[in-house]
């Protein structure tokens, strides 16, 4: 039997599943990983922690499947740096996660320089903290000796797909898909390279930086399950992949930490006027492949906060029955601009606001209006893909908040389009999986993979128009208060 293994290193956890060739999960293991917050605004995962984490699930997941796998596909939360040194293997500081603001000065200060617009067309991005040339500067510059240390060639930086793969390869591998590559600032998304001029801007040597390939092919091997690694992808891509997401015009949002709305564009980069960003897609083959994406950085996370920050929950999967202890939010709206807005606001100062509350206001109207500020943030994101020209007729979901009925409905409500949960909401690792297996040869094609989606169930929106517009004015007020502060 052709088993395909995904690594899907997230955020919040990392995971390991096992799928068969046609889809089927077989097995899977799955680790929470620490979030570390020095300061506000600073957001660290050990990078070690997250190696031994992930290659401790794949044990886990290998020998709960019983077999031994085809193939290994990589995918992992983007943009997250880490700066290890060649010949230890060891990081040198803490990897600093997309989340992590303390970067925002510095953007600042190249918009002042007007360096944006030149920027954002290599890149098709916008000067955000989010990404990751920042904070690869940021460590070269605060990390004793380490900018003459990348200057001599003896350190390498990678976000995680490339971490993970140096170290299943042993330290033999540097390498990344354009996928991964394109959430830097430093890739030319349209030549397809690294760019000496934005290398030039931020102050980065091209000695740290791993090679860049086609998402689908061979990695290296990692010796210890005795397999290719032939696929990588970052997350969101991975999942616009596994949700069959293949040909122009197709979407998917997925809701994790956050939430990414990509729509495909095909070989064709797109720009937005609307707050979008452009990115590339995952690659099979030789041609580019290009999407459209709105990010969302606090979107699962919400509900980690009711848990971890204000205790009102013992575990994410009970905030459903606590938001559905109440017929609606009472009025509370919660603007959740923890790590501040990104797309379509792109504003980095943002602070998170709880407004509209009564002494009347309970524990379970924060709960829904935490749900709902996650449907209302993805309903901005679709606003903007539409006003950019996408004629979306139903939206295909996947992430682990994704479970949550309350909010796939309230989802379908607001936008007035059915929301499409798939039986796999595990899409990420799976997109993994099936670009790995088209790596390994097990699939001759992606459109044999296209048959492998299948529907769980369909939100179909409910909500009165004029309704969902009251809700959505509603929201839109309480983001332009956090706006305007
Ligand atoms: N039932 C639920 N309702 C709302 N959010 C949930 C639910 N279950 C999990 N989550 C949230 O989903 C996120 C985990 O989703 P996942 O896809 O595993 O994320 P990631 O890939 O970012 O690690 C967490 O932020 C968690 O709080
Ligand atoms: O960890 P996730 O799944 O929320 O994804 C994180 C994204 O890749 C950040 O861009």
């Amino acid at each position: 039997m052709d088993a395909l293994l995904a690594l899907d290193q997230g955020t919040s956890s990392s995971r390991a599943l096992v799928f068969d060739r046609s889809g089927r999960l077989l097995a899977a293991a799955q680790r929470e990983l620490t979030q570390h917050f020095p300061q506000p605004g600073w957001v660290e995962h050990d990078a070690a922690e997250i190696w031994e984490g992930q290659l401790a699930c794949a044990r886990e997941a290998i020998a709960k499947a019983g077999v031994k796998p085809a193939a290994i596909g990589i995918t992992n939360q983007r943009e997250t740096v880490v700066l290890w040194d060649r010949r230890t293997g060891q990081p040198l500081h803490k990897a600093l996660v997309w989340q992590d603001r303390r970067t925002a000065e510095f953007c600042e200060d190249l918009k002042r320089q007007g360096l944006e617009p030149r920027i954002r067309a290599l890149t098709g991005l916008v000067l955000d903290p989010y990404f990751s040339a920042t904070k690869l500067r940021w460590l070269l510059d605060h990390v004793d000796g380490a900018r003459a240390r990348a200057e001599r060639g003896e350190l390498a930086f990678g976000t995680v797909d490339s971490w993970l793969l140096w170290k299943l390869t042993d330290g033999q591998v540097h390498a990344t898909d354009a996928s991964n590559a394109s959430r830097t600032l430093l890739f030319d998304i349209h030549r397809g390279d690294w760019s000496d001029e934005l290398l030039g801007i931020f102050g980065i040597p091209r000695a740290l930086l791993p090679e860049v390939r086609p998402s689908a092919g061979a990695f290296g091997t990692a010796a210890e399950f005795g397999a290719p690694i032939a696929g990588i992808a970052g997350d969101q891509q991975a999942a616009l992949f596994g949700q069959a997401a293949l040909a122009p015009g197709q979407a998917k949002n997925t809701y994790g930490t956050g939430c990414f709305l990509l729509m495909h564009t095909g070989a064709q980069a797109r720009s937005s006027a609307h707050g979008l960003i452009t990115t590339r897609a995952a690659q099979v083959g030789a041609v580019p492949q290009f999407a459209l994406e709105g990010s969302v950085f606090v979107g699962g996370a919400v509900v980690q906060w009711l848990r971890d920050g204000l205790g009102l929950i013992r575990s994410s999967a009970e905030v459903q029955a606590l938001a559905e202890s109440v017929p609606d939010s009472g009025g509370v709206t919660l603007v959740p601009a923890f790590a501040g807005l990104g797309a379509p606001h792109w504003r980095a100062d943002a602070r998170g606001a709880l407004v509209g509350l009564t002494r009347g206001s309970t524990r379970g109207h924060i709960a829904r209006a935490a749900v709902e500020s996650i449907a209302f943030q993805s309903a901005e994101l679709l606003q903007a893909m539409q006003n950019d020209g996408a004629a979306l007729t139903e939206l295909r979901v996947d992430g682990g908040a994704s479970a949550n009925d309350l909010l796939m409905q309230f989802q379908a409500d607001l936008l007035g389009l059915p929301v499409l949960r798939p039986k796999v909401i595990e899409t990420t690792a799976l997109g993994a999986a099936l670009l790995a297996g088209i790596g390994a040869g097990v699939y001759g094609s992606p459109e044999e993979v296209g048959s492998i989606w299948q529907l769980d169930r369909a939100f179909e929106p409910r909500m009165s128009r004029d309704e969902a517009g009251a809700r959505l004015a509603q929201w839109d007020r309480a983001v332009r208060q956090v706006l305007a502060e």
